[in-house]
């Protein structure tokens, strides 16, 4: 069996799990776990990013009152997600494959120290076996806390546990260059690095979907510039799996070309944390110019125009130009108060070291 990829991560959308009545697709998920299975035994790693739990939840529970929406969410997710591991573990059960679930927060990426205890969990059921199931923590992940949705949360996984390749399962055949609807418009089979596909993408999403194609667009462009290979394709399709990874040029799907260039593992870390970022660092036009260049460079008080908000040594920093527009991400080298004492000085220590610096 000739296969590109021997660690994937698999991201499933509410939307492939569930009826249109809400109800679990308890076919549709045994189809799945088969070809999960299947590529397990043939020697692929694998880690399921498994939506679906406020969506099985939903069906499950009929409050007497009027919820709110994160009343209901946290509800919801509670019993659905009980409910859809329970199920997996069944399911997986009949191929003799263990699962193990992992829910987590944003927040359990925003220091590197959970950021790398993460890893290392998962590091660890790989390597015994053990298919990671993991899910946001609905419960407890409320409001500004919450990624924005599972695609985020499948691009820091990709990221994290340096896999070659993303498939982001959805209910649709991949991005398509017009309105979904409209039989004038075709799947995009590939993406290359620059392209903008802003105009194709409408706001509209299914009906228990969260971001989007926005979202998982944005997520898959980024990915795809750590070196992944992101591929967005139809998750109700029978085998689609191990056809994606068995017969790539037949089967329909968007594939994000990867990016050739290594990123390191600090840097992948930076460039998913701009959401926990404390202050900004803006910088002229000459500073810019050479962070834009193939060159290896540091930020240094030379090329800094100003500090915006407080932060201490470590903390995360956006990089801003000098029109605004935000071009990087970094690992402040030294806290606020000393990065302004230096602004426009020659002759002093970066505030954000090349190491610790990700240029979008
Ligand atoms: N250009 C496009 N190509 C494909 N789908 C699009 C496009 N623009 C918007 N969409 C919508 O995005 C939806 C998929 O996103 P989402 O609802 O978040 O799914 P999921 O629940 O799988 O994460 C599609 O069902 C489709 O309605
Ligand atoms: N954590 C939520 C996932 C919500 C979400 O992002 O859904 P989707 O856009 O379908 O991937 C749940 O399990 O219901």
């Amino acid at each position: 069996m000739k296969q590109e990829f021997t660690r994937i991560a698999v991201k499933v959308g509410s939307n492939v799990l569930a009826r249109r009545d809400g109800t679990l697709d308890v076919t549709r998920m045994s189809a799945l776990v088969d070809q999960i299975a299947e590529l397990h035994k043939a020697g692929v790693e694998i880690i399921l990013i498994s939506s679906g739990a406020v969506a099985s939840g939903r069906s499950e529970i009929h409050p007497q009152k009027k919820l709110d929406s994160v009343d209901q969410r946290q509800l919801f997710s509670a019993v659905g997600q009980a409910k859809l591991i329970n199920r997996y573990y069944e399911l997986f059960r009949e191929h003799g494959i263990p699962v193990g679930q992992v829910l987590t927060t944003k927040e359990s990426f925003g220091t590197r120290r959970h950021y790398l205890n993460q890893k290392n969990c998962m590091t660890v059921m790989l390597e015994n076996g053990v298919i990671p199931i993991v899910n946001e923590n609905d419960t407890i992940s409320v409001s500004e806390l919450m990624f924005t949705d599972n695609d985020e949360l499948s691009g820091l996984i990709a990221s994290m546990m340096n896999t070659q390749a993303l498939i982001i399962l959805s209910n649709i055949d991949g991005i398509y260059n017009g309105s979904p609807t409209d039989p004038q418009s075709s799947v995009i089979r590939e993406i290359g690095h620059s392209k903008d596909l802003s105009n194709y993408i409408q706001t509209s999403k299914s009906s228990f979907g969260r971001g989007g194609m926005l979202t998982k667009t944005n997520i898959a462009r980024k990915v795809a510039d750590e070196g992944i290979t992101v591929i967005i394709a139809n998750g109700k399709r029978d085998n689609i799996l191990v056809d994606l990874l068995q017969h790539p040029d037949e089967t329909l799907c968007t594939r994000f070309v990867p990016s050739s260039e290594p990123v390191s593992s600090v840097k992948k870390w930076i460039a998913h944390s701009e959401g926990f970022a404390k202050g900004e660092i803006h910088i002229n036009d000459c500073a810019t110019k050479v962070l834009n260049s193939e060159k290896a460079v540091s930020i240094l008080p030379v090329g800094i125009t100003r500090i915006e908000g407080e932060f201490e040594r470590d903390d995360i920093v956006r990089i801003i130009d000098n029109q605004g527009n935000q071009i990087g991400v970094g690992k402040a080298n030294c806290d606020s108060t000393q990065a302004r004492e230096t602004i426009g000085k020659h002759g002093k220590k970066a505030v954000v070291h090349y190491d610790y610096l990700y240029i979008e």
